[in-house]
């Protein structure tokens, strides 16, 4: 379903951020890309959607290489999840979800708040299916929890039925235990409508309880690849630089700090 091929990137200032990468990730794998910060995870995620272009290999989904040609087509099937969710605060949760139809909705109908039928009974389903119901479709996004803004978020990428979803760092700023309702959502919908997921976390143990595979970014190097059970104490050094990951500081910078549910 997705395909890296000897995959670098460089940026314009020389930052050497990913070298080499080469992954093949099937149809219906959760695939978790672990690493510290700095790692490529993002680098490598974003290349998926063409939001980052390689500076050496290539890129394929579902056969397609990425591209500019490409990107129109393959942008409507693939679902992004973001670390600050990067909902619209102002407008209300079903506009946020409904405008995971916008590539399929002119911008001046979405304005309008003229989406068809069809997309906004998919919003309610979805909606119903995060765990959200028809009290939360009027209420502003900025009214909701850091979690309850994520439901939102995953139902949002999940409009246009993904062949592949791209979730970058999605608990990054939730306490543990709604980090674990949101991955276990995350891995359940995916399942349930036949999306691949490729999903970027720096927890070494949400990583193991939740990923199919684990492939661990270590300086824009793959540091493993396997089974989260194949993690010995010997890869977690590799990968960070401490055998049990306890001395991997917690994420502090600003605006990630853990929020409520
Ligand atoms: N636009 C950019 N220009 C220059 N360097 C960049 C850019 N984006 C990322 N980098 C650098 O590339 C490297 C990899 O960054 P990336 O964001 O992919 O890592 P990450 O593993 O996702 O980190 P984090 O968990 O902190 O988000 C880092 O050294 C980062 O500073």
């Amino acid at each position: 379903m997705l395909m890296f091929e000897g995959v670098g990137k460089r940026y314009p200032d020389g930052t050497e951020a990913l070298a080499d990468v080469t992954l093949r990730i099937p149809k219906g794998q959760f695939c978790v890309l672990l690493g510290p910060s700095g790692a490529g995870k993002s680098t490598l995620l974003r290349m998926a959607n063409g939001l980052v272009v390689p500076t050496q290999g290539n890129v394929a989904v579902a056969g397609t290489p990425v591209g500019p040609a490409s990107l129109p087509r393959l942008r409507p099937r693939i679902g992004m999840i973001h670390q600050q969710f990067d909902l619209v605060p102002q407008s209300t949760v079903a506009t946020n979800v409904l405008a995971g139809a916008l590539p399929y909705i002119s911008a001046w109908r979405a304005l309008a708040g003229l989406f068809p039928e069809t997309y906004r009974a998919k919003a309610c389903e979805l909606l119903a299916a995060v765990g959200l119901d028809e009290s939360h479709l009027a209420r502003r996004a900025s009214q909701l929890s850091g979690g309850q803004m994520q439901r939102v978020g995953i139902a949002r990428a999940f409009m246009l039925d993904p062949l592949l979803v791209l979730a970058d760092e999605p608990v990054a700023s939730l306490d543990p235990k709604v980090s674990r309702d949101i991955l276990d959502l995350l891995r359940r919908q995916s399942r349930l409508r036949g999306a691949t997921l490729l999903c970027s976390l720096h927890q070494l143990d949400l990583a193991r309880e939740y990923a199919d595979r684990i492939v661990a970014l270590r300086h824009g190097r793959v540091a493993f690849d396997g089974a989260p059970a194949d993690l010995t104490a010997q890869s977690c050094e590799a990968i960070f630089g401490t055998p049990d990951a306890s001395g991997v500081a917690p994420r502090t910078d600003a605006g990630l700090q853990p929020a409520a549910a």
